[in-house]
């Protein structure tokens, strides 16, 4: 259905235009391979394999990752198989590696990619970035993208508590003339609330900005900023971490999720309404340069390169876990970890 967002008029797919039962009939005669195990994976997984879909997992055989397959309930042999197995085995191929391992195995998809399959994307990433992923689907085959937005961790939370992630979803090639029902119907099928339309392009320079900006960059620095500045003015750990972190995740973001920021800042002081509304303005403007400089290296495939080549490294995981281990290890953190196990519904 078209909906308009302010002004705008979108493309959305709600659940109650394309029911389960309409994915299920347009998807019956398909096998979904899920290639990669990681975190989208699994959420993608299990939620398409109890909403009842013919679904199996393509995982390395001897990893970590295999032996979670099979907790979950996965069988070798069966539903669980090596990845070329599963590339043969699939009529919609779910491409589900990390972004840099996508480059590895896709010689390997790619000979699976038989006429009339659908190759399926969560990110935009390997189509958009082609000259330095290499990915060149042939031209017989359905290329399409569902993006979850969020983590696959809440992905197959929310589902399992009876909500639903909104996902984007994009048609790169439809040389079936199904993909369009085939993408719509694997959105639903993942457990999708509702699904607004995008394209390759349009869902990895947004989705790099993103994570990059509001949703993890940007806010990890504009707490450690104000951390920082109120304990340098004497005030303690737990004061600091209160008024920076704590309150905004408890207390204030689910008011902003609920009903919106003007809401929000409805609900608390005048004192505070008049301090923010004076200085959301400025905050904005110190940090619109930042996001211009951002968005520019996304657009330039400048953010791609990095990720790609950090991430091709042997020795990534290690970097990786040491880099992760600052954060955790930070005072703000470190006083994080004991406000959460204050929590009373923590005890
Ligand atoms: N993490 C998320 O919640 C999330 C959210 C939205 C979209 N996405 C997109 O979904 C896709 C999958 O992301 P993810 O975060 O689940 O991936 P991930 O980084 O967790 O990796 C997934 C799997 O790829 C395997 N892998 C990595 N390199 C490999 C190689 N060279 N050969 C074989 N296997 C290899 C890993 O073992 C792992 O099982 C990406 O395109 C990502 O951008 C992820
Ligand atoms: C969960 C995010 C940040 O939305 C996703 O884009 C990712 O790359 O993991
Ligand atoms: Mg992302
Ligand atoms: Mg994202």
């Amino acid at each position: 259905m078209k909906l308009k967002f302010g002004t705008v008029e979108e493309n959305v797919v709600t659940r109650e235009e394309f029911p389960l039962e309409k994915a299920k009939e347009v998807l019956k005669d398909e096998v979904i391979a899920v290639l990669g195990y990681g975190v989208q994976g699994p959420g993608q997984a299990l939620n398409l394999k109890d909403n009842g879909f013919n679904v199996i997992v393509g995982q390395r055989k001897g990893s970590k990752t295999w032996d979670k397959a099979v907790a979950d309930g996965w069988v070798p042999g069966e539903t669980l198989f090596e990845l070329e197995e599963a590339c043969e085995r699939g009529t919609i191929l779910q491409f589900l590696l990390s972004d840099a391992g996508q480059i590895a195995l896709w010689p390997t998809v790619k000979k699976h990619l038989t006429p009339g399959k659908a190759l399926y994307f969560s990110h935009g990433f390997g189509i958009t970035y082609k000259d330095q992923t290499g990915i060149e689907p042939p031209k017989d085959v359905d290329v399409i993208l569902v993006a979850p937005k969020g983590s696959g961790t809440s992905l197959r939370r929310m589902f399992v508590e009876g909500r639903g992630l909104n996902s984007s979803y994009a048609i790169y090639q439809d040389a079936t003339g199904k993909a369009r029902d085939r993408v719509v119907a694997l959105g639903i099928g993942v457990g999708s609330g509702y699904l607004f339309e995008t394209d390759f392009y349009k869902e990895v320079t947004s989705d790099l900005t993103g994570e990059r900006g509001t949703l993890m960059g940007a806010i990890q620095g504009i707490f450690a900023a104000q951390y920082e500045v109120l304990r340098a003015n004497g005030h303690s750990p737990s004061e600091a971490f209160n008024e920076t972190v704590e309150e905004l995740t408890q207390s204030l973001m689910p008011l902003v999720a609920e009903n919106g920021m003007d809401w929000m800042y409805a609900n608390c002081s005048t004192t505070a309404q008049r301090g923010a509304l004076d200085w959301w303005k400025p905050f904005r403007d110190a940090s619109k340069p930042v996001f211009e400089k951002l968005y520019n290296s996304v657009k330039t495939g400048k953010e791609a390169a990095k990720s790609i080549e950090s991430n091709s490294k042997s020795d990534y995981r290690a970097k990786l876990e040491e880099e992760l281990k600052e954060l955790r290890e930070s005072e703000m953190w470190q006083a994080g970890a004991v406000v959460r196990k204050l929590r009373p519904e923590n005890n």
